[in-house]
């Protein structure tokens, strides 16, 4: 596979960081959570349980588009939420070269994972303007949806070989 560049995209308590972590080993790429490039004022407002409209979104989706690029030889995986079409095309703008691994799931599946969650600054309340926000990849985009009900080890092979293949 030439330098992976890959976004691991889905609404919030959907995986992002678990698994994005788990793929950018199995790739041998470098691994960055998208939520650190958020400015403090996005966070605050999570925080806050107030959902991010697009304005707030935009410069941060074009700094994890950069941050892609501007990744070393080995590759990139970085997790963000990239939730709308649009907001995957800002990335692909800066990196044209990434590809998506959406990670779908149940509603209700995603509510017992955010509410089990400990520490983390995004309230479960979030979740259904998360879903509401969400356009799923479709099939003219590059990338793939993989499932999220099965085990972090099954989610991550499925996700690292569809990604060799392709
Ligand atoms: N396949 C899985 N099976 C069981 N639990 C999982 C699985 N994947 C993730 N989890 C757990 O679900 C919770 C949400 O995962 P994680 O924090 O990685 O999601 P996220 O999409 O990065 O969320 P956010 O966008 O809010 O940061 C965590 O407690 C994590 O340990
Ligand atoms: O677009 C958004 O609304 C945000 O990126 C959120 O999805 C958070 O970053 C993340 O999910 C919480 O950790």
């Amino acid at each position: 596979m030439e330098r992976p560049l890959v976004v691991v995209m889905g609404v919030s308590g959907s995986g992002k960081s678990t698994i994005g972590h788990r793929l950018a080993e199995s790739l041998g790429a470098e691994f960055i959570d998208g939520d650190a490039l958020h400015p403090p004022a996005n966070v605050a407002k999570m925080a806050a349980g107030i959902p991010l409209t697009d304005e707030d979104r935009w410069p941060w989706l074009a700094a994890v588009g950069r941050t892609l690029a501007d990744s070393g030889p080995a590759g990139m995986v970085i997790a963000c939420s990239a939730l709308r079409r649009v907001y995957r095309a800002a990335i692909l703008d800066q990196a044209p070269t990434a590809r998506f691994v959406e990670l779908d799931g149940s509603p209700e599946l995603l509510r017992g994972r955010m509410g089990a969650r400990e520490g983390h600054f995004m309230p479960p309340s979030l979740l259904d303007s998360q879903l509401a926000t969400l356009e799923p990849l479709a099939p003219d985009e590059p990338g793939i949806r993989v499932g999220i009900d099965r085990s972090e080890e099954e989610i991550t092979a499925a996700a690292a070989s569809a990604l060799r293949i392709r």
